[in-house]
């Protein structure tokens, strides 16, 4: 026990000092935790080498605190985590993070802030207070509040007076990460209560279904009139997801450079576009074909025609509408892409979209699937399959433990709505290869990247 809590300690003050001659050398800066976020002050983050030993910092300080807190105070922060996810709810639905990014340093008392939505000032600061016992929102006289870079990724940085005057286009040309915090803390709580009905549910019911009492799936369910206003947001948080991958994380997935002209690559469920611009931009001598719903294509099609209009004019790229439960159109495709599409089905409906896509494979097709893979939290390996992942070093967990939490969550997320899951490497491996894949390469990548792991696949 002694020697761990050294080795953990050791590993703190290593990397600490490591991490702080990299960004000085590098000429980056390590940001303070009462600064206004920035998307500029994640840049040392960007840099892989820091990125790693901050992983190593933080999965380690909480390894530390896992080991030295009284474990009922351990656990009630886990199975407290509702309570949080009310205050966020409560300051993020009042604005709280605009209101004291216009504030400024010396904040703004509850009552103030409070009086600019309507909200009792006495329970928001209750709330505020709660938070700031983890750093989101600092407390810096009494019931006087102020933003911090954790509070700051809550606001969507709009005016509050315009914000309030037009609540419904909040999320509108914002990078997507509150939309996703809304998501998550309005609708998907109340989902989240009834994980245990769900597993125990004879009729095999998502949480969701349960919660919300709707036999449509969470899609069905999204598309109905009464809520636009949710779809809409959806949308905006998929950008959300987006932003959160480095911007060139699809190029580097493959060697597309090494595929011969013409090769024919095909993003299937490829959305409006977002993967399939980005690599017939890098990649002019491939043929990027992106397939979605026919209302989604027609809307990545006039996205492209402002963003990308060579790209459309010279078929470089092109946008068609299909639906991946039935026959693959394209026979000649090099590669397939299939980008955050197998988590949103239960696995026989994966199954059949995998199945579609090998019924038109070549023996030289390969099979990118990108999105989560669920690291075990154990040193083992999947056999027979090439990883290319660095794992933590001793005694951490070897996927970084609460360094990366993330995929854990958006796994019982995926759980909650659709009755599916992210993947770990042996399910992945097990349902391609009923549907005649083999996986031969897993990419995964270091902590906070690691949402974004291509699988490669080919066929059996
Ligand atoms: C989670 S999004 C992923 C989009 C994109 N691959 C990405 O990573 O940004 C899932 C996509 O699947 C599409 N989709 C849903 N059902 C489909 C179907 N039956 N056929 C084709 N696309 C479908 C949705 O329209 C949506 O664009």
């Amino acid at each position: 026990m002694a020697e761990s809590i050294l080795q953990l300690s050791k590993l703190i003050t290593d990397n600490s000092s490591h991490l702080v001659s990299l960004t000085a050398s590098r000429g980056l800066t390590i940001p303070h935790l009462n600064e206004q976020y920035t998307e500029e002050s994640e840049n040392f983050r960007k840099d892989a080498q820091c990125a790693e030993a901050a992983a190593i910092i933080v999965a380690a300080a909480l390894q530390l605190a896992a080991t030295l807190s009284p474990p009922q105070q351990s656990a009630y922060a886990i199975f407290g985590g509702a309570c949080k996810a009310s205050s966020v709810r409560v300051a993020v639905d009042s604005h709280v993070p605009e209101i004291l990014l216009e504030a400024g340093e010396q904040g703004l008392h509850a009552d103030k802030i409070a009086a600019k939505t309507g909200v009792d000032g006495k329970l928001l600061a209750r709330h505020l207070r709660s938070l700031s016992n983890h750093h989101m929102f600092r407390e810096v006289s009494p019931n006087v509040f102020a933003n911090t870079r954790l509070s700051g990724v809550l606001g969507t940085g709009k005016p509050v007076d315009q914000i309030v005057a037009n609540p419904e286009s909040k999320h509108d040309d914002t990078s997507g990460f509150v939309a996703i915090v809304e998501q998550l803390t309005r609708d998907l709580h109340n989902a989240f209560a009834y994980g245990l009905d769900s597993i125990k549910d004879p009729l095999g019911r998502s949480a969701f279904q349960i919660a919300f009492n709707e036999p449509l799936t969470f899609y069905g369910w999204m598309e109905k009139p009464e809520n636009a206003y949710r779809l809409h947001r959806f949308g905006i948080s998929m950008r959300g997801f987006g932003a959160m991958q480095p911007p060139d994380a699809i190029e580097k997935a493959h060697s597309w450079d090494a595929l011969p002209q013409d090769s024919v690559v095909v993003d299937v469920g490829g959305g409006v576009g977002t993967v399939g611009i980005a690599l017939a931009k890098a990649f002019p001598h491939l043929k990027v074909v992106v397939q979605d719903t026919l209302a989604v294509v027609e809307a990545g099609e006039n996205i492209c025609k402002n963003s990308f209009p060579k790209g459309l004019a010279s078929g470089r790229l092109s946008f068609q509408g299909h639906d991946f439960f039935t026959p693959q159109p394209i026979k000649n495709a090099s590669i397939f892409i299939l980008k955050n599409i197998l988590h949103n089905w239960h696995d026989t409906q994966a199954l059949t979209i995998l199945r579609q896509l090998r019924g038109s494979a070549t023996p030289e097709t390969k099979l990118i699937v990108v999105g989560t893979v669920i690291g075990y939290n154990c040193r083992e390996h999947a056999k027979g399959v090439e990883s290319v992942y660095k794992e933590a070093p001793e005694p951490l967990l070897p996927n970084y433990g609460g360094a990366n939490d993330m995929g854990y969550t958006m796994d019982i997320t995926m759980m909650t709505i659709f009755n599916a899951k992210e993947f770990t490497i042996g399910d992945m491996k097990a349902l391609l290869e009923q549907a005649g894949w083999r996986v031969v390469r897993v990419q995964r990548s270091v902590p906070p990247h690691n949402f974004f792991d291509p699988v490669i696949a080919v066929p059996v």
